[in-house]
């Protein structure tokens, strides 16, 4: 059978501050081609040029990656205030709508860090903008140095017994990396948290009777996802669930 085709949804960048240009990480590309043993294709996020229809009608699942920019408060209900940071209004109207028709069709679908917070919005759930200025939350952004530095293990998620983590990992505690500043403030509909860091942010979910795959992890799994002993069974079993996708359908 044919590789499954996933789709890497992408973000908007201007290289060297002139030319717009549409890209996602390698590491995403590298751990769905090595990991999930999916067909990575590059998602332009702009419904000028991508619809929810072509992408649902091409790809067998989608992983929505993280990016800078913070989903626009107005999708859940807030005012936009400076500490909401940079927006990407045009991933906005591309991510959310796909990710519901997704979860409505059975598609499955893998968010990371941005994506994990556009699963959490789309549902209807809302976030905070900064974790780190609450009481008792620890700084999840990003550190500085080396890609290696950045990327580095930085602190325990722990998982529900008996949830689906805990059972894919085999284990109730995992260490992850942090690069993230917002974080989710209530879940929406359906949204079951189903891990969290020390300080109690949410760090996993998954979508409660959803028929397809629907797990979304606050961390960077896409970093030596081939390597890695959280990384791989996620990605694995999220290119098992859309090869029997594809198969389906
Ligand atoms: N904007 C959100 C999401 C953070 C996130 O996805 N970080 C990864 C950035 C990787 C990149 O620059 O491509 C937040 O800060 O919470």
């Amino acid at each position: 059978m044919q590789r499954p085709v996933i789709g890497v949804i992408g973000n908007s960048y201007l290289i060297n501050d002139q030319y717009p240009a549409h890209a996602a990480g390698t590491m995403n590309c590298e751990a769905v081609a090595r990991v999930s043993g999916g067909l990575p294709l590059i998602v332009p996020s702009d419904p000028d040029h991508v619809t929810v229809d072509d992408l649902m009608a091409t790809c067998d699942g989608f992983v929505f990656t993280g990016g800078r920019p913070n989903v626009h408060p107005e999708e859940y209900g807030e005012a936009e205030t400076p500490a909401h940071g940079t927006f990407d209004r045009c991933r906005d109207r591309i991510a959310l709508p796909l990710i519901r028709a997704c979860v409505d069709a059975g598609l499955p679908i893998l968010g990371i860090c941005r994506g994990f917070q556009e699963v959490n919005v789309a549902m209807g759930g809302t976030l905070h903008p900064e974790i780190r200025d609450l009481e008792g939350r620890d700084n999840h952004r990003m550190p500085d140095g080396s890609l290696e530095e950045k990327f580095a293990m930085r602190h325990e998620v722990t998982f529900t017994e008996g949830g689906p983590f805990a059972k894919l990992m085999g284990r109730a505690k995992v260490m992850t990396n942090s690069l993230h500043g917002q974080g989710i403030k209530t879940a929406g509909d359906r949204i079951v948290v189903d891990g969290w860091a020390p300080d109690g942010t949410p760090e996993a979910t998954y979508i409660k009777d959803a028929k397809g795959f629907t797990l979304s992890v606050q961390w960077h799994p896409e970093y030596q996802a081939d390597k890695d002993a959280v990384s791989r069974p996620l990605f694995a079993a999220f290119g098992d669930a859309a090869r029997a996708y594809r198969a389906e359908r």
